[in-house]
């Protein structure tokens, strides 16, 4: 199964004057299924088809689905597998080897599981049209380049920061500040202060922009904390969520020292978007139930009774409260009894959402003002008219 995922891959590396045998193609056909006929690359510049193991520069076509680049393994893989299915697009995977799969709520779509750092370069080769990765990885990976586009900028998992972090002890004992440690005597010319970092474009941008003259970065592909207690580094530029691992090795953040705040976003290709078609149409429509998820995810739906001499009153009583006003105001209807042969409205039931923070206070504030019976339900989706995150996109791709 992997030879046949290597083949499919294979043809991005190839130059253009390649022949390639045409056993090394033939693809498994349970690896293969919903996949087209013939392999087709589209990375830039141009389209190339292999046919029995031949470019084939006769026939050569633009790919027709649209491409989604989803993390294949680590902290950000499971999550965002979780995410999709709340949002009812769960992703249907033959076996955890394969790195295709779709969601079969989107026609037409490719889900291409790939490492993050991969996906933002493929997302710029024009290979992925849309992705989920962290916003480090697309700041790091895609360097400023405008064609990223970032369609939702937070998708409430994956949170970390991107900091500097020297030791605790020594020289550094004092220094609690970014502008303390660049003001040390220490740093010259001749011997310059040393970060270790994966974020090789991040981290002398960050530095430069901070006026920190002498500065030098090294790089290691994990463990970096490790780096200043070896003598590799002075100080270490890195990825923090809990903060347990800085603590363990006895180093610590400073004030200005933070690059970039971080959580999973829904980025996708500016020339996709305008150019591929139906890529606007699904981008939307993913949007539309990402927002409409993650809005519902912070709320809860309130039932209460409450009695009151008429609807506007009880409606009164309810705003004169700050955690009662619901996302539009509170819902309110007449329930009706009959008493002494006469149907009147007894009491009224209302319905509002309240953000989940301010759950508690909420239920006392309604106590408070004569209600009874709090019923509380989860939300799934809250669906606005028009989700803000969608006028602001087609505001950038100016449509
Ligand atoms: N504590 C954390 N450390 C690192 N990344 C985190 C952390 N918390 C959230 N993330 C997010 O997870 C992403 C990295 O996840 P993970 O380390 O599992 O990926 P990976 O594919 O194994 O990459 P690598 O092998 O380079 O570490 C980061 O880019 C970031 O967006
Ligand atoms: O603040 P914390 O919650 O302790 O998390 C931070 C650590 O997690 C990440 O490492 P990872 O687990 O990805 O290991 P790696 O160094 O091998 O990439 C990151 O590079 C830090 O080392
Ligand atoms: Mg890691």
């Amino acid at each position: 199964m992997a030879a046949s995922f290597q083949a499919l891959f294979q043809p991005y590396y190839l130059s253009s004057s390649s022949t390639i045998p045409s056993s090394s193609y033939i693809a498994s056909p349970s690896s293969y299924i919903s996949l087209k006929p013939r392999i087709v690359c589209c990375s830039s510049p141009s389209p190339v088809t292999l046919v029995n193991g031949n470019i084939d520069r006769t026939t050569s076509t633009e790919r027709k689905e649209i491409r989604l680049g989803l993390p294949s393994k680590g902290r950000m893989a499971a999550e965002t597998l979780d995410l999709l299915k709340d949002c009812q697009l769960s992703v249907r995977q033959v076996n955890p080897r394969q790195y295709v799969a779709e969601i079969p709520l989107l026609s037409n779509l490719e889900v291409w599981f790939q490492r993050q750092k991969d996906i933002v370069r493929k997302l710029l080769s024009g290979d992925l049209d849309l992705g989920i990765v962290g916003l480090d990885t697309v700041s790091e990976y895609g360097q400023g380049n405008d064609d990223l586009i970032l369609v939702h900028d937070s998708l409430e998992y994956g949170d970390c920061r991107l900091s500097i972090a020297i030791p605790k002890y020594g020289i550094f004992e004092n220094i609690n500040s970014l502008s303390e440690l660049a003001q040390m005597p220490q740093w010259t010319k001749e011997k310059p202060l040393r970060v270790a970092t994966g974020f090789t474009y991040l981290g002398p941008k960050f530095m430069e922009e901070k006026g920190l003259e002498h500065v030098t970065f090294s790089t290691a592909d994990g463990a970096l904390e490790a780096a200043p207690a070896m003598g590799i580094a002075d100080a270490i530029l890195d990825l923090v969520s809990s903060g347990t691992t800085l603590r363990e090795n006895n180093l610590k953040e400073i004030e200005g020292g933070t690059v970039l705040q971080s959580q999973a976003v829904l980025v996708a290709s500016k020339k996709s978007l305008i150019q591929r078609e139906g890529v606007l149409d699904t981008t939307h429509e993913i949007l539309e139930r990402l927002e409409a998820h993650l809005k519902a995810a912070g709320q809860f739906t309130v039932t209460a009774n409450m009695r009151g001499s008429s609807m506007e009153e009880v409606a009164e009583r309810i705003l004169s409260q700050p955690s009662l006003s619901g996302l539009q105001g509170p819902t309110i209807s007449p329930v009706f009894c009959k008493r002494d042969g006469k149907v009147s409205p007894d009491y009224y039931a209302i319905v509002i959402c309240v953000p989940k923070k301010a759950l508690y206070k909420s239920v006392r504030q309604l106590r408070a003002i004569g209600g009874s019976g709090v019923l509380i339900s989860p939300l799934t989706y809250i669906f606005d008219e028009e989700t803000p995150k969608w006028r602001n996109l087609l505001q950038k791709l100016g449509l």
